[in-house]
């Protein structure tokens, strides 16, 4: 159970976080280097082996119970016109991930992940933040605690997934306060607006922007952030205090991580990110992050579903590092 009530009690459980197991990594480098293939020759799978390895703390690692977590929030910018569809989609998408119905189910099964839904008080959306702050403290810090509780501590990889109806135009919000620009810079089609609604959405933003002038990355969460940004960003920092491997989702998931990491530089060092969204901005937010997308499929849907496509990506790594055979143990010469 986490131990926090308030944002700055927050933060200061971020400073403790562990950091990656120096032994296994140096552990997993040497037995890569040993592998039976040309040095390099899987490419980022390599990388991605290691850095699983260093931070699962085991030199060859296996992956085998992934967890794909998906918060549901509303917000109440959606009174602004920013989404193509209309906010009870929300709470009608959740009821379609408990019965299985949604592209995350079909995701999750394939990849041998469970899968987790909260739905974060549909029923008493965020405020508005064009008119005032969308969460109070209590709200967000409620928030964060049902992401970091979220977490399955015996899980060996997480993917943080979102539903939530005007949550490209709070994540763009969040991503110009802390990243800089203005709204123009980071608003998209979501879920398909049309030119005008681009031309809307980054009014919005911009409104909040003036609104909020705070830059603390916590009070930009509380401020123009949502209730399922929150709880990703408590989950994320959850896994890093089990020491477990994070895979990013889309433009959503990646605005709340960029709270952690302005909070404090490395706090992402456990993470990865799971794709490119066709969401504008998200390759700019990814750049800014230093994070490279696994893969780059055009998807737009959130759920968790770029990064569920890319557990089979992670899979792949760890199952050539910790299954393949060295040049000694098959009397391969080596080069
Ligand atoms: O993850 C992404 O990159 C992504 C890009 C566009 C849309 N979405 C999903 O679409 C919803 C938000 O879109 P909108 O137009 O209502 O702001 C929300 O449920 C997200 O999961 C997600
Ligand atoms: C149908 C639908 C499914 C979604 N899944 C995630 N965001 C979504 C938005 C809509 C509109």
């Amino acid at each position: 159970m986490a131990q926090f009530s308030t944002l700055s009690e927050f933060a200061a459980l971020l400073a403790a976080a562990p950091d990656v197991d120096a032994q296994a990594l140096v552990g997993a480098q040497e037995r890569n280097a040993q592998l039976t293939k040309p040095p390099g020759a899987l490419g980022r799978l390599e990388e991605l082996a290691i850095w699983y390895a260093s931070w699962r703390g085991a030199e060859r690692p296996s992956l085998d119970a992934p967890q794909i977590v998906i918060f549901a929030g509303n917000h109440g910018v959606c009174a602004q016109g920013v989404s193509a569809f209309p906010p009870e989609v929300t709470e009608q998408m959740v009821a379609n991930f408990e019965h299985g119905g949604a592209a995350i189910n079909q995701l999750a099964k394939t990849f041998g992940a469970k899968m987790d839904v909260h739905a974060l008080e549909l029923d008493r959306p965020t405020a508005d933040f064009t008119q005032e702050p969308a969460m109070s403290e209590a709200d967000c810090v409620a928030a964060l605690l049902t992401g970091w509780n979220a977490v399955d501590a015996s899980a060996d990889l997480l993917v943080t997934g979102e539903m939530g109806i005007g949550n490209t135009t709070t994540g763009a919000a969040v991503a110009a306060a802390l990243l800089g620009g203005a709204g123009a810079d980071w608003v998209g089609r979501g879920t398909g607006v049309d030119d005008a609604g681009i031309a809307n959405k980054a009014r919005v933003v911009d409104e909040g922007l003036a609104l909020h002038k705070s830059r603390v990355p916590l009070d930009v969460l509380r401020c123009l952030g949502g209730r399922e940004l929150a709880a990703m960003v408590g989950a994320i920092a959850a896994a890093r205090a089990h020491r477990i491997p994070v895979i990013l989702d889309g433009f959503i998931c990646t605005a709340a991580a960029s709270v952690l990491e302005k909070t404090r530089a490395g706090a992402l060092d456990h993470c990865v990110a799971g794709h490119l969204s066709a969401e504008g901005a998200h390759g700019k937010m990814l750049d800014a992050l230093g994070k490279k997308p696994l893969l780059s499929l055009g998807l737009r849907l959130g759920e968790g579903s770029g990064g569920a496509a890319a557990i089979g990506v992670l899979k792949a790594a760890v199952a050539c590092h910790s299954g393949m055979a060295t040049f000694a143990e098959a009397g391969v010469s080596d080069g």
